[in-house]
């Protein structure tokens, strides 16, 4: 895999407001992302992705550290290595809000300096895949945000870069329109062959287009892993056990030290066993264990865990998957 970009040692604090004292909103983080991979930067708020994507677009200098583009340091080659980028930064503020759909995607693409045939061939491209063609002739302030989102994008698609950067894409549209902008970036990667960072709280993104993510907490790098690899190593499989008796307090204290999350639930109908499991045969222990003393089974209910509980579960540090 050929990297596109990479960012190392990058070290940023601020000054915090009315002091002397800083805060390291950065502290010597380090990643890749290489060609045609769809790459999930992730973290809880404050964790420093915004402070990351800015020091990438050139927005801020770091105070230690470089990032290059394409072979191209994005500080000493500015211009040379900036012009592989596009990014959608939140707000749509990429966009002109008095002009028309596509009086925007006009202006873009005359920035570029292409010629009018390939222009407006590539509007029409883009009007039709991005569902844009029956607003082409509205104005964006009257857009829903979706639709603005969606042109937001397009224009990054107009700039014709090698990387797109998106931060929090899907935040504030609504299910149906969240969705189709996640096809529409699953539709640029295959398609279109860029490289996209996507920078979001919203784990369905991540889920269903991330090839890979890095997960930041405190300025620092804590996971950098496919999603895959991450899903399979979490495969924590949750159960519902209906018992038929109630537990004795012996049997609790037994479950409790060998399955310390168990939660036993006994005030309903029928008692319950809760339990995360982290390897499937476990189940069978948790039976043995159970029949032993005189415990019947009733029914067994199961869920996947999704990336969502994943990501709680690494951030929170319940499963020590941190860099070695
Ligand atoms: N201009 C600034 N001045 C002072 N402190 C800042 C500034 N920008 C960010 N910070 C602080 O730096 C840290 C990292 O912020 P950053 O915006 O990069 O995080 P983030 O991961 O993007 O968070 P969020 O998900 O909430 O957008 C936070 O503690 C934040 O309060």
């Amino acid at each position: 895999m050929e990297p596109i970009i990479e960012a190392r040692n990058l070290m940023k604090s601020y000054k915090k407001r009315k002091s002397k004292e800083y805060i390291q909103a950065v502290n010597d983080i380090s990643f890749t992302v290489n060609k045609g991979e769809i790459l999930g930067l992730l973290g809880p708020n404050g964790a420093g992705k915004t402070t990351t994507i800015k020091m990438i677009c050139g927005l801020l200098i770091p105070d230690a550290g470089t990032i290059t583009i394409n072979g191209m340091d994005n500080r000493e080659k500015r211009l040379g290595a900036l012009r592989h980028i596009s990014a959608v930064l939140e707000g749509n503020r990429n966009l002109y809000w008095r002009l028309t759909v596509r009086e925007n995607l006009e202006y873009f693409a005359g920035n570029r300096g292409a010629s009018r045939k390939d222009v407006a061939h590539q509007i029409e491209v883009l009007l039709t895949s991005f569902h844009l063609k029956e607003k082409e002739n509205e104005l964006v302030n009257r857009l829903s945000r979706g639709m603005q989102q969606k042109l937001a994008i397009a224009v990054a698609m107009l700039a014709d870069s090698d990387v797109i950067l998106l931060d929090e894409p899907t935040l504030g549209l609504d299910v149906e329109t969240g969705y189709e902008v996640r096809e529409l970036l699953r539709t640029i990667v295959d398609e279109y062959n860029r490289t996209i960072i996507i920078s979001s709280h919203d784990m369905n993104v991540i889920q269903e287009l991330c090839d890979r993510t890095v997960i930041i907490n405190d300025g620092r790098v804590i996971v950098d892993d496919k999603v895959e690899n991450l899903m399979k190593l979490f495969e924590v499989r949750a159960y519902s056990i209906t018992i038929g008796d109630a537990l004795s307090e012996h049997q609790q204290k037994l479950l409790q030290q060998k399955f310390p999350d168990y939660t036993y639930v006994a005030d309903s109908m029928q008692p319950i066993i809760q339990i995360h499991l982290t390897k499937s045969d476990e189940i069978y222990e948790l039976f043995d264990m159970l029949k032993m003393g005189g415990t019947s089974v009733e029914s067994i209910d199961r869920d996947t865990i999704n990336f969502e509980q994943i990501f709680m579960k690494i951030v929170k540090g319940e499963k020590e998957y941190v860099l070695g």
